[in-house]
């Protein structure tokens, strides 16, 4: 599989909880590949967590943050990157996406829900009503998530290792044949 992907780096979106940062991470290990979270190097870089940035410096700043991490990530190869739900709002974030094969993990609202339940980690989320919010963010959000290169529908009861498993499965359907290149064609 990495011969067949050739160094070309993986893009994890999808809504909070989805799970891009635990099933990044095994992407990452399978692939032979490093792992970036892009909250994490926000985090690292501004010595604050993402939870302080929205307190203190407000969501348009942290938008800004992560499209500068983003652009210095997508310089390289060899990565699976777990990137932050709102990373689709922005257009230039595309095209640093683009660099690699972008996944959709899509998560029905009410497993994310579930998941983050107890989670005072997503300011987003800090809402009188988290299960609308999770709604009307995925109904805005659809549209972007849906321009990824692989849909990946994430069921209940399904572990981290399967999804990854599932991922890798279908990564061969999206490549192009390896072997066009090397004879000239396309
Ligand atoms: N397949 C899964 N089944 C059950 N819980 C999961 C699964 N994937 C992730 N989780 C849990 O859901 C929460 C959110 O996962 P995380 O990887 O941080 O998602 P994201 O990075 O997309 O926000 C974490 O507590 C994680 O342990
Ligand atoms: O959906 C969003 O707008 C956000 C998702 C979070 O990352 P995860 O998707 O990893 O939870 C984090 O970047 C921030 O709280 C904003
Ligand atoms: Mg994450």
């Amino acid at each position: 599989m990495s011969s067949l992907l050739r160094g070309v780096s993986l893009y994890l979106i999808g809504m909070m909880g989805a799970g891009k940062t635990t099933v990044g991470r095994l992407l990452a290990q399978q692939l032979g590949y490093g792992f970036v979270d892009t909250d994490d190097v926000i985090a690292q870089a501004t010595g604050r967590s993402i939870t302080q940035l929205f307190a203190e410096e407000g969501e348009a700043a942290f938008r800004q943050l992560e499209s500068d991490v983003l652009a210095q990530v997508s310089a390289h190869i060899n990565l699976t990157v777990a990137t932050g739900g709102g990373i689709v709002l922005r257009r230039e974030n595309w095209s640093y996406l683009r660099h690699g094969l972008i996944v959709w993990l899509d998560v029905p609202v009410e497993l994310l829900y579930n998941r983050l339940a107890e989670d005072t980690t997503r300011p987003l989320l800090q809402d009188p009503d988290p299960r609308g919010k999770l709604r009307s963010l995925l109904e805005q959000r659809q549209p972007l998530y849906s321009q990824a290169d692989l849909h990946i529908m994430v069921y209940e009861g399904e572990t981290p290792e399967q999804i990854a498993n599932r991922v890798m499965e279908a990564i061969p359907s999206v490549l192009k044949n390896p072997t066009s290149h090397q004879n000239g064609g396309n």
